[in-house]
Order: C-alpha cells, then structure tokens, then sequence
C-alpha cells in the first residue's frame, strides 16, 4: 500500500476520473479531482455533483475537487483520467509537478493517432523521472460510481509496486487484479474500443445477433494475434482487460464506442455519431491498424472500421469486404 497520509490524485474530471474518485473516496481514502475548469471546480465542490459528466451520483466527502494542479506534488499516487489524444498535452503541463518515483497511472484507453505510441509510452516521454503504470478493463464510469460491482486489471513492469497500488484502489466493489504485462494490459483496453465500434455497426444496421458473435470472435483473434506480435502475454488478452472489456463494451450501447458504431449502421454521418461523446476507438483505429501492419498482422475488422471512420467505405462496404475475404483456417 502506498503512504496513507498522502491522498491519490486523479488528473481528468469527466466521468471516468470522477468515478475513479470517488470509487476512493468510498474507501475513506483521501482523493483530489483535478478539473482543469476553476469554475466547473468549484461548482463541483460546492453542489457534490459532476453534473456534465456523472449526473446524479454524489462525491463522496472524501473527495477534494479542485483546479489547482500543484496538488499533484503531494500525491501517493496519481490516476491518469483524460483521454488518449490529450493525455501527452495533458502530461506536459504537469510534469514540473510530479515528484520523481512517483507512479502515473493511466486510466485512458487509447493510443496516441500523431505517433502511435501506447499511453504509459507516453508516460514515459513527457514525465520521464515517474513510474508508468496502467488500469483497464471492465467498468463503465457509472457503474463504477454507483459502487456496483466489477473487476479490472493494473499493470507495471514492478510487480510489488503494480500490487501496492491494486490494494490501494480496490474497496468491495472493485476488485482490482495486479501483473506486470503493461503492454497486455494497455493494448485489451485500446483495441476492443476498435471491436465496439465494428460490433454497433454490426447491430445499426441490423445484422443479427449471429454476425455480432462472429466479429467479436474474429475481432478478439486479430488484437490477440497483434499482442503476441508486439510480446504481450496472449493470458493477459484473456482476462479482464481484454476479454471482459469485449464482452462489455461489444454488447452494450452504453459504450459510447459501440454507440457510436450503431449510428454507423444506422446510416448517421460520421461528425455526428458520437451525439459529442468520446469515442476513443474512432482515434485509435488508424493508429492501431498502423501498428498492426508495421508489426506484419492482418487486422481486418480494425481495417474495416477505420475505412469506415475515414469515410473512405460505406457500411454496406465494409461488411462486404469482411465476407468476402479469402477463406483460411480459423487459427
Ligand atoms: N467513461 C468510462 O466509462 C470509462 C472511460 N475510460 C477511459 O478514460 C478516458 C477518459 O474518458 P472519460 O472520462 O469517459 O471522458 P470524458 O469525456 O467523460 O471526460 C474527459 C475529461 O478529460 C478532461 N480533459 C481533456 N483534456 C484535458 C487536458 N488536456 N487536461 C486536463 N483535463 C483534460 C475533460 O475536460 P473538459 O471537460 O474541460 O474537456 C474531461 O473532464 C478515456 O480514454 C476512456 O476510454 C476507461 C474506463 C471507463
Ligand atoms: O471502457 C469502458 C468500459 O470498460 C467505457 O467504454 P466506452 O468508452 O465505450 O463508453
């Protein structure tokens, strides 16, 4: 466990930093929001309520809600809750802030569209003298605020460190399991956004349960066989961060991936899919297909949705070129 007397930070205050803190906070564990917003900040802390991001759930009184960056200097430890394409800005205004040795964990799930770099890599670049960790798997933001159930996986290359901080943040109601494959963990939690969004499609457009199945099948097997080709356990690809987030957020509109994709299907304009929310495989899709080929793994389904993304196919053509693949063995 790491000092008791220093409280976990968490930099990002939309729904999934929000959640974060107060999942600690419920532990009687000091935590500090950080919202770059002064006004939303102290909004924030006066009503208890996040009400852009996480209607209706109320802080707990462990929660310090502020705008004021220099409490990351007193941190134990400190969450990493903005999203893919932000977090390298994000890092860099803060750097100067974090103490050496102190360990960042990212909560994003995505990787970097510009340089293709998975986010602890970013870490690693902007905020050298910390120690990058990460945090994926299963949980919508609201679920977890609400304190209902779920499990997720932490990863850092220091095994006795990556179990501090999983006793750190797991209460009752989340279970946080700890190993060192960083990789594994980071590239569950940024590809099945990808597979959501081919999953939405699958259902806007109306394709049967039976097609949804197949993709998530088809879909796991390429981001397992692009994790072994970048030395990523394919076990970690098993468990919470890879396939109990597929199963979460391939069979959910309350993903904002797979909602997203259904708008696809549906026949929505790309700009207008999101409806203004996140949608962090529409980033990571090119990123990720880049990657794929650089490392010599055929990735259809990522191909197709970034086809879609780019507006260079229509659904009806996207589907087509899946079906019509030349038939191989299913390894
Ligand atoms: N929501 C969820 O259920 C889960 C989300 N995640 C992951 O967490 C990450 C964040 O997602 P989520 O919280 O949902 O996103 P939201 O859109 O809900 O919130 C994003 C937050 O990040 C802030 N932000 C953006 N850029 C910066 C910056 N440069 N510096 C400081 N703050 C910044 C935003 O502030 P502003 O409002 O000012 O733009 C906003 O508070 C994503 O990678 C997502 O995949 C992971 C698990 C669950
Ligand atoms: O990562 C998540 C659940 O584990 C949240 O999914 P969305 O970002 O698709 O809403």
């Amino acid at each position: 466990m790491t000092d008791l007397d220093r409280p976990i930070a968490v930099l990002g205050a939309g729904s999934w930093g929000t959640a974060l803190a107060n999942a600690i906070g419920q532990k009687d564990r000091a935590a500090v929001l950080i919202d770059r917003d002064a006004e939303r900040a102290r909004t924030m802390a006066q009503t208890r309520e996040n009400t852009r991001y996480l209607p209706g759930v109320m802080l707990s009184p462990h929660v310090e809600v502020t705008a004021d960056q220099s409490a990351l200097s007193s941190a134990a430890a400190i969450l990493l809750a903005v999203p893919a394409q932000q977090m390298r800005g994000a890092l860099r205004a803060v750097a100067a802030l974090v103490p050496p040795g102190t360990p960042l964990i990212v909560c994003a799930k995505g990787i970097e569209r510009d340089t293709g770099l998975f986010m602890t890599d970013v870490v690693t670049e902007t905020v050298p003298h910390a120690i990058p960790a990460i945090l994926s798997g299963p949980s919508f933001a609201d679920d977890v605020a609400r304190g209902l159930p779920t499990a997720v996986s932490l990863a850092s290359a220091d095994l006795t460190l990556a179990a501090a901080l999983a006793q750190d943040l797991s209460s009752p109601s989340l279970r946080v399991y700890h190993g060192d494959d960083v990789r594994g963990v980071e590239i569950g939690g940024a590809a099945k956004n990808v597979l959501a969004i081919a999953c939405g499609v699958v259902y806007g457009r109306k394709l049967g349960e039976s097609a949804r199945a197949a993709l998530v099948a088809r879909g796991f097997a390429e981001i397992t066989r692009f994790a072994r080709a970048l030395d990523a356990r394919a076990e970690t690809l098993m468990g919470l961060s890879g396939l109990g987030d597929t199963v979460l957020s391939c069979g959910s509109n309350q993903s904002r991936n797979f909602a997203f994709g259904e708008a696809l299907g549906l026949g929505v304009p790309v700009a207008q899919a999101s409806g203004g929310k996140l949608a962090e495989g529409a980033f990571t899709a090119s990123a990720l297909l880049a990657r794929g080929r650089k490392a010599g793994v055929e990735m259809p389904v990522c191909e197709a949705v970034e086809a879609l993304v780019a507006e260079r196919v229509t659904v009806d053509q996207a589907i087509e070129a899946l079906m019509t693949r030349p038939l191989k063995p299913e390894a």
